[in-house]
């Protein structure tokens, strides 16, 4: 073959400065994409020896070796596949390649800075110049006959291409690196991006330092020469995705974990996805151990096309919520050359992602069916995980909502429905009291009338039917009326500590709570209220039930209503604050002298003022709604209720202000040392000092 040259058809003034941008972040995708070059060349081999066209030698080992080359400033991807005749350079060299880069460039050039694109496929052999000004390649076609050819361009505008030496079947390109691209030719950087591109390709690769070898083969006794022959390969080319998950252990799974995320703590359970149809979709999704303690939970989902790595963490793929897991997918069908936003539009994407959503779901609600035990083991780990994905994502919600655990005052693991169930029985009960005894009235009343109206002689069976009717309708639409206000209250305790006075109380009155005391709880509170206008979510000081309290008599009742006039009158001065609530009530518990509620909807609103920092130093603000309960059955309550002009009321009542305030919420710093120096002054009156 006589030596041929010519001019690759690009427009190289638009070409080079945008592929350079657009690269820029990640030049050293090239590595992946030669490397990938390869690989299909040798599973294109492998198809040909499999349909019977292609013989290959017994014992053929396929492979790529990727050589650096220090000194001279190269680097080289080998591979013994398919190889290429002259004609195929011409085609998918000098047409098909350039081609492909230059549709790429007209499709991409407007968005290439805003539209980040996705993978970087697509670009292929082109993208050995964004890191060298020569690229060479000598290649052997596996055909019969096939004569070798040797190509090289410079700067890649301009090509030449000659008979080569190759003696041997497959293909080598080699990179002179440009000035700015010398780390390429550094043996340690080369294995870094291969371990983060091509850790898991189907072909072994194996990484060279050509100047390291020369040295090492004129030193070297033939023994060891021998030993470098049994170098390690740098990938996995079977990883544990790829496998049937009959045939994974479980400690291979642990192991793949550690082995990809570098994590030492042991993964609590995973999913192995394993799909053919209607898409090929295959990875392990890992539940990771997370420490709650902690508000933010992060994971890494490693997005692979045919066990080459694309990009950690791709949203558009991805569900959000899933990113709190560790994992690996593998989707070949993905189209990855393709912009960001083309993505979040992509229907087909999308059905993945619902796809593992729903799989997500599945073996959740699988293992709280038939692993009930290990499902609340792991509960405290995976709930603000299963959360999160409930807020984002409503099918997830709709499949887990039954599945969403709540751990109770006794450290029993419930669900709402078990709530409901256990605080349906007085619920019903009160309500079929009430029915009956309004159906009771209703009918005597029937009676009454239609006595009435027959005793009068008149004709009014109708009326009095319509009456009746009547009544009994709108006793139906009191019902539903009743029905609809009688949301079932589900108590809650954020903090076990602080709350430990009203936790108390509650047990004593068998009345049931549950703990809630991670972040997301709040949001996802209001979701469930949303989701479902049944219950509403309380929190164990916002109010108290009929239960805590002694039933009163009518006298009684006169007395307490003074003496909250009384309290209030005096709280309100000896606090300062003019807007207080208090109330002075027969608590069942007499240990408790006093205890402030505040309802649900103002704390949450003031939760949510503090928190995005609204308001500042306004105390008033948040006082507002605060009700001071004192306990008509605690002593200290009856003394200064009968000596309010003594000489410690304005102490004692603080004092009481301040402990029903601590179980409440922190005392803020002023009020703290206050508190302090009170509680000495109390014990120095006891001392008598
Ligand atoms: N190492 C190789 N051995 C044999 N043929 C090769 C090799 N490298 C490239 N080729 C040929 O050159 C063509 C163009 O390569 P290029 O990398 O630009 O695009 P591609 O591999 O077809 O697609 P992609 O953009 O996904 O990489 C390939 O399709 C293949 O036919």
């Amino acid at each position: 073959m006589s030596t041929e040259r010519g001019s690759l058809s690009i427009s190289s003034e638009n070409i080079f400065p945008i592929i350079k941008k657009w690269l820029y972040s990640d030049r050293d995708i090239f590595v992946r994409e030669l490397v990938s070059n390869g690989a299909d060349a040798i599973t294109k081999l492998k198809k040909l020896e499999l349909v019977g066209e292609a013989e290959i030698p017994e014992g053929t080992q396929y492979k790529i070796t990727v050589t650096v080359n220090p000194e001279e400033k190269s680097i080289c991807f080998s591979d013994n596949g398919i190889g290429m005749t002259a004609d195929e350079v011409r085609e998918y060299i000098n047409q098909i390649a350039y081609s492909g880069a230059r549709k790429f460039i007209e499709k991409y050039k407007d968005k290439a800075s805003e539209d980040q694109i996705i993978g970087h496929f697509g670009l292929g052999f082109y993208s050995a110049f964004m890191v060298a000004d020569k690229v060479t390649i000598n290649t052997l076609s596996w055909q019969k006959d096939a004569a070798p050819v040797y190509w090289e361009s410079e700067g890649g505008l301009e090509y030449e291409m000659r008979e080569g030496t190759r003696t041997e079947r497959g293909t080598d390109v080699t990179l002179y690196l440009n000035e700015d691209s010398y780390e390429f030719c550094n043996e340690y950087r080369v294995r870094e991006v291969l371990n983060k591109y091509c850790s898991f390709m189907p072909v072994e690769i194996y990484l060279k330092n050509a100047n390291e070898q020369e040295k090492k083969d004129s030193d070297k006794s033939k023994d060891e020469k021998k030993e470098d022959k049994e170098l390690k390969p740098i990938n996995n080319t079977n990883p544990l995705w790829t496998k049937h998950p009959n045939d994974c252990t479980e400690e291979e799974y642990k192991e793949f974990y550690r082995e990809v995320f570098y994590d030492f703590k042991e993964p609590l359970f995973w999913i192995h996805l394993n799909m053919d149809y209607p898409f090929n979709l295959k990875g392990i999704l890992y539940f990771p151990k997370i420490n709650t303690e902690y508000d933010s939970i992060e994971g890494v989902i490693k997005l692979y096309n045919n066990q080459v790595f694309v990009a950690d963490n791709i949203k558009e793929v991805i569900p959000e919520f899933l990113m709190l897991l560790k994992g690996v997918l593998d989707c070949p069908d993905l189209p990855l050359n393709v912009s960001r936003s083309a993505l979040q539009n992509d229907g087909f994407v999308k059905k993945i992602s619902d796809y593992i959503s729903k799989k997500v779901a599945d073996k959740l609600s699988g293992m709280y069916k038939v692993e009930r035990e290990n499902y609340e083991k792991f509960w405290d780990d995976i709930s603000p995980f299963i959360k999160f994905g409930c807020l984002k994502d409503e099918k997830f919600f709709d499949r887990m909502k039954d599945f969403i655990l709540f751990k109770n005052l006794e450290g029993k693991y419930i669900t709402l429905e078990d709530y409901i169930e256990k605080s349906k029985p007085k619920a019903d009960d009160a309500d079929n009291k009430d029915d009956k005894a309004a159906d009771e009235k209703a009918n005597k009343d029937d009676m009454a009338t239609a006595d009435k109206k027959d005793s009068s002689g008149a004709d009014t069976g109708d009326e009095a039917k319509k009456d009746s009717d009547n009544k009994k309708e709108d006793k139906a639409d009191k019902k539903d009326k009743a029905k609809d206000d009688e949301k079932v209250i589900v108590y809650y305790v954020t903090d076990e500590k602080q709350q430990s006075q009203y936790i108390n109380m509650f047990k004593e009155a068998g009345q049931e709570a549950v703990i809630l005391r991670h972040n997301i709880d709040q949001p996802f509170i209001t979701h469930m209220e949303y989701r479902n206008q049944k219950i509403k979510f309380q929190r164990i000081d916002a109010g108290l039930s009929d239960s805590f309290r002694d039933e009163v008599e009518k006298k009684d009742e006169k007395i307490l209503k003074k003496n909250t006039e009384a309290m209030t009158k005096l709280f309100r001065k000896i606090l300062g604050k003019d807007k207080l609530e208090v109330k002075v009530e027969k608590l069942k518990n007499d240990k408790i002298s006093s205890v402030i509620t505040m309802s649900e909807e103002n704390r949450r609103f003031q939760d949510m003022m503090r928190m995005y920092n609204i308001g500042g130093n306004d105390k008033n603000l948040f006082d507002d709604g605060e009700t001071l309960i004192l306990n008509a059955n605690h002593k200290l309550v009856q003394y200064i209720i009968n000596n309010e002009d003594s000489e410690h009321t304005p102490m004692i009542c603080e004092q009481l202000y301040d402990l029903a305030y601590l179980s409440h919420r922190p005392l803020e710093p002023e009020a703290m040392t206050k508190f302090i120096q009170r509680s000495n002054e109390i014990m120095m009156l006891l001392a008598k000092c």
